[in-house]
């Protein structure tokens, strides 16, 4: 397995005494695989997504191992997991516009991603910058290459943040919500692009969003959390097919109808 994480507990130190707020998860993923994990708000998914990606809150603390490719991600020198982080695990955010620098024009900032890591030309790095734009599907990349985050629409700007996390040809993809933002039609492209990129790409990808309805349309396995709990795991399909716990019952029964007939018929 490319990602092996056993027993992963994050708490908050603090003036009182220490919360825990993730308990234990395990859970492991393949290139090419799509794990989505699902819970409502404050079940402790982005705190997970973190903790992976080595970013957690600086009162944060995490217990147990993330092993990456047969490295313990939580061992490793600030270093070696700011090497990693980028080149070898991307990560999409929830909104585009945060994580993009406002001052700069976007061909530049997936340029800049390609010249911090790698030993590529100015001339390669914008070509390969075109070459992304294309891959997540902007139109007409060579007139956008130099428009600043603004002048993009939210779609365009989170397919913009997609190019960034897969300059580097990234084996694993945390992405945190990263439809939430948009408008149901950008959101089912943007879906899609991902679909594709763990297809064609052979990318690990961790889906994480509080839609199960997302989450059922894109995964091959799915995680419950609430309350730093997993509730349940396993193959997409029969999880929702017969859910073990009260709350993935009540996740699928909140789901609208006409999204739980289609899922019904999904092969
Ligand atoms: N800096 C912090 N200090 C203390 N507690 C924190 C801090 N950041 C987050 N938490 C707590 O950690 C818990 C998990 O938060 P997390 O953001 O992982 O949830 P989530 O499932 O991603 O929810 P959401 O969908 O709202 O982002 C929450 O109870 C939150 O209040």
């Amino acid at each position: 397995m490319m990602l092996d994480i056993r027993d992963l507990s994050i708490g908050f130190t603090g003036r009182n005494s220490p919360v825990e707020v993730v308990h234990g998860i395990s859970l492991s993923l393949g290139r090419g695989e799509t794990l989505g994990i699902v819970g409502e708000s404050g079940a402790g998914k982005s705190m997970l997504a973190l903790a992976i990606i080595g970013l957690l809150p600086a009162n944060a603390r995490a217990s147990g191992t993330i092993d990456f490719n047969g490295e313990n991600l939580l061992a490793l020198p600030e270093r070696r997991l700011d090497r990693l982080r980028g080149a070898e695990i991307g990560m999409i955010f929830q909104e585009p516009m945060t994580a993009l620098n406002p001052a700069m024009t976007v061909g530049h900032q997936i340029a800049e991603a390609l010249l911090l890591h790698t030993t590529i030309s100015r001339a390669d790095a914008h070509a390969r910058a075109l070459q992304l734009m294309d891959m997540v599907r902007i139109a007409r990349a060579e007139s956008r290459i130099s428009a600043y985050p603004h002048e993009l629409s939210g779609g365009e700007r989170q397919r913009i943040g997609i190019a960034i996390a897969l300059a580097l040809k990234p084996a694993l993809l945390l992405a945190d919500e990263p439809t939430t933002a948009l408008d149901v039609t950008v959101q089912a492209e943007i879906l899609d692009i991902l679909d594709d990129l763990v297809t064609e790409m052979g990318i690990g990808l961790i889906l994480i969003s509080h839609d199960l309805g997302v989450v059922a349309r894109m995964a091959d396995r799915v995680l419950v959390m609430q309350d730093g709990n997993t509730m349940e795991e396993g193959p997409t399909a029969v999880v929702l097919r017969s859910p073990q716990s009260p709350y993935t019952r009540r996740l699928i029964a909140a789901l609208p109808r006409r999204v739980r007939a289609g899922l019904e018929t999904a092969p």
